[in-house]
């Protein structure tokens, strides 16, 4: 491989802004991308994987390049000549990088590869929390996987077309996939690419989103006609399967904090011609208060920690804290035993999150239902989807029921 001197250079000005001014990974590489309109699809794709890859691995490449943060311009080249080396590329002779200690990187590798810390290159908080949660053994293998880049992976949209047709589509515009079993509703990339701009995507006929989300909705168990509420929908990738598997019938209320990401959701519902969603903002209790007790079906795709989804999104690893974790459960907790409320006698509803820890999983579900909010509900079933597994996002889902507590109060 040839490097490139306006992508190495735009990838060290895009890890800069990522590493010392705290911009998330995505933007920024989503910003940098838009420099130079004369860069081809191999050039994004090489500054985008560049930067994702040094942002995975900084901890273990700061380490090997002894650097420090914040990192100056020029430690910023070593950690990308450490890259660059492990990868066996061949380095240009630019002053920035023309004293490249190739040898020493190499065994430095090989000794900091002993060490779980730098070798999955993780804050020694995380190697602490990953190990008194999951023990050490599937600890161990849980941060090797999730360091693995995450594949592209679509769901068909039961709304508009079927997967057959879909994969015929895209392979005439020249995107080969793969079915994955289990996974109904699901096509995997055979290379990465960006699918956005094809005509099947702009036509709604499908959505970005991996394969281990794609089993929230349909664990819901939900029939055309029902009345569902997505507690926590975001910017709607739960609610719009939701909507395809009801076949637009019934109702999905689809509920955020946020008003920007309902904004978003509606526009992709529109995309999917999902016409039984509707959004409400929660601005304040009585916004879940009117819906107490109304609801056949609850879905509570809690705000977490997103460990489960660090393939895709390595910058967690830095960006996260022991402090906001703490936070979060909490949160997890008021928010179930807040919008179980929603769900009416021999109602339905499904907690889950994009994270691995037990402490804000089957933990959470346990804790809710000994409190007096959860006394009427029952655990149905449970999975803990761990990347080491399954080769896609970690995962927890839990189906519970609500009584209908006259009957149990009688027997
Ligand atoms: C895991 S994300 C949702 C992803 C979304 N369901 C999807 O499939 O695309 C969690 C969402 O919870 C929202 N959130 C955070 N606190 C909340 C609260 N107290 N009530 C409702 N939503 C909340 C966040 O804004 C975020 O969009």
């Amino acid at each position: 491989m040839r490097l490139h001197r306006n992508l190495v250079f735009a990838t060290v000005d895009a890890l800069l802004e990522i590493f010392n001014e705290g911009q998330y990974a995505d933007k920024v590489i989503e910003k940098t991308l838009k420099r130079d309109k004369r860069w081809g699809a191999r050039d994004r794709s090489f500054i985008a994987e560049t930067t994702y890859d040094i942002v995975r691995w900084k901890r273990l490449y700061a380490e090997i390049a002894e650097v420090k943060e914040p990192f100056s311009r020029e430690n910023a080249f070593r950690l990308f000549a450490v890259w660059a080396t492990l990868r066996g590329i061949a380095l240009p002779d630019w002053k920035q990088i023309e004293e490249t200690p190739t040898r020493r990187i190499k065994g430095r590798f090989d000794a900091l590869s002993k060490i779980r810390k730098f070798r999955e290159s993780i804050p020694d908080w995380l190697d602490e929390l990953g190990v008194a949660e999951l023990g050490e053994d599937i600890w161990e293998k849980e941060i090797g996987a999730l360091n693995k880049q995450a594949p592209v992976i679509i769901r068909v949209n039961t709304l508009k077309t079927d997967i057959q047709t879909l994969q015929q589509k895209l392979k005439d515009e020249g995107f080969e996939t793969i079915n994955l079993k289990d996974y109904p509703y699901a096509l995997q990339l055979v290379e990465r690419a960006n699918i956005f701009k094809t005509e099947s995507f702009q036509n709604g006929l499908f959505e970005v989103q991996d394969a281990s989300s794609q089993l929230v909705a349909d664990f819901l168990d939900v029939k055309p006609g029902d009345r569902v509420v997505d507690t926590c929908a975001g910017a709607g990738g739960k609610s719009l399967h939701l909507a395809a598997l009801m076949e637009n019938k019934g109702q999905v209320i689809a509920l955020d904090i946020y008003g920007n990401k309902l904004k978003e959701l509606k526009r992709r519902a529109k995309r999917a011609g999902a016409h039984n969603i509707e959004t409400r903002v929660i601005d304040n209790n009585k916004a879940i208060k009117k819906l107490h007790g109304k609801a056949d079906k609850v879905l509570i795709d809690a705000p977490c920690s997103g460990l489960g989804v660090l393939s895709r999104n390595p910058d967690a690893k830095w960006k996260l804290e022991p402090e906001f974790l703490d936070r979060i459960r909490k949160t997890q907790q008021e928010i179930i035993r807040q919008y179980c409320k929603i769900v009416k006698k021999e109602g339905k509803m499904v907690y889950a999150t994009c994270s691995v820890l037990p402490s804000e999983n089957q933990l959470q579900v346990k804790d809710f239902l000994a409190s007096e909010e959860g006394k009427d509900f029952k655990l149905i079933e449970d999975r803990k989807i761990l990347s080491s597994e399954t080769g896609y996002d970690g995962f927890y889902m839990a189906l519970l029921e609500k009584s209908d507590s006259k009957t149990s109060e009688q027997v």
